[in-house]
């Protein structure tokens, strides 16, 4: 499957007096699954509207492949998207919703069962949508983005409301799309909730880019750590004073935060320091992409 590629540019949003999109710029590529990431009101989903045309940008553009979503002769073929998963007709039936839905994107009815099977829906198909939990909505929202089997999937927290196993069950249909070739964007606040699934990451504060890269590109970004034992701590301290590195107590030993177990094991050996332990520790994900956001500044 050839699919198009996300563009982003310069893309902001005014509200008022509240920039809640700020000149934010980035792409997602297909044959990927790309983690929109960020906290509460951080600007995501104004920023998936702008790019569904459902917003109007106030300065900048979104372009799916050549041109924006709106041009596109038949954009919910191109795009399939779940935005938000309360907005269905509650008096509907699952397959009633999927239904109304199927004509206006030029798709058969015997497709709107189809889809709801692959979801996992086929049982509370003739359910009404009010009686389904956060979950349910959730698994009906993927089935109305999946109606037209389109290239670009874009997914606003599609995480919500699932339980393990459904989360469990999302990653594996994220990896799938990617694999086939198509362009996944999925937003979450929390990385860890997509950290299994995703390429790469697009991480946003504030309504501005914090950090875009492959996943494994954001470890880069941690303060390296490195445990330290010896029967020296006082010149082990001496030498990170020295070096500019930042030491703590930890247990027996120090955890030298600011130089990497090559750069202390180094500084230890040329100063003669006998070390009994020398070990680095890997940054959760999860506390990197806090600092990130946390911060001001960051990549733009
Ligand atoms: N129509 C609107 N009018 C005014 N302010 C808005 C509007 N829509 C969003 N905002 C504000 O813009 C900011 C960004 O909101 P947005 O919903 O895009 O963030 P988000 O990253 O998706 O957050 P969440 O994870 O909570 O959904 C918030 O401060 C929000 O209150």
């Amino acid at each position: 499957m050839s699919a198009p590629t996300l563009v982003v540019e310069g893309l902001t949003k005014q509200f008022g007096p509240l920039r809640a999109v700020d000149d934010l710029s980035f792409e997602v590529r297909p044959g990927a699954v790309t983690g929109f990431l960020g906290p509460n009101g951080a600007g995501k989903t104004t920023t998936l509207r702008m790019l569904l045309g459902l917003t109007r940008a106030t300065a900048g553009r979104a372009l799916v492949g050549d041109r924006p979503y709106v041009e596109h002769e038949r954009p919910a073929r191109v795009v399939g998207a779940a935005l938000e998963a309360s907005s269905f007709h509650p008096g509907r039936t699952g397959l009633a919703h999927l239904q109304v839905f199927a004509p206006q994107v030029g798709v058969s009815k015997a497709r709107c069962a189809e889809v709801l099977e692959a979801v996992g829906m086929g049982h509370a198909a003739k359910q009404r949508v009010g009686k389904y939990s956060m979950g349910m909505r959730q698994r009906l929202g993927l089935a109305t983005a999946l109606l037209t089997d389109p290239p670009v999937i874009v997914l606003d927290e599609p995480t919500n409301g699932l339980d393990p196993e459904g989360i469990v069950w999302i990653r594996g249909l994220l990896r799938t799309f990617a694999a086939e070739g198509r362009t996944v964007l999925v937003s979450s606040h929390l990385l860890r909730e997509v950290e299994a699934s995703v390429d790469d990451v697009v991480v946003i504060a504030h309504g501005r880019l914090r950090h875009a890269s492959p996943l494994a590109g954001l470890r880069a970004q941690a303060t390296p750590a490195t445990y330290v034992e010896s029967p020296r701590l006082d010149a082990v301290t001496a030498l990170a004073a020295d070096r500019g590195w930042t030491v703590a107590p930890d247990g027996a030993g120090l955890l030298v935060e600011g130089g990497t177990a090559a750069e202390i094991g180094g500084g230890a050996h040329a100063a003669g320091i006998e070390l009994h332990q020398l070990v680095s520790r890997d940054a959760d994900l999860e506390s990197i992409f806090l600092e990130l956001t946390r911060t001001e500044g960051g990549q733009r």
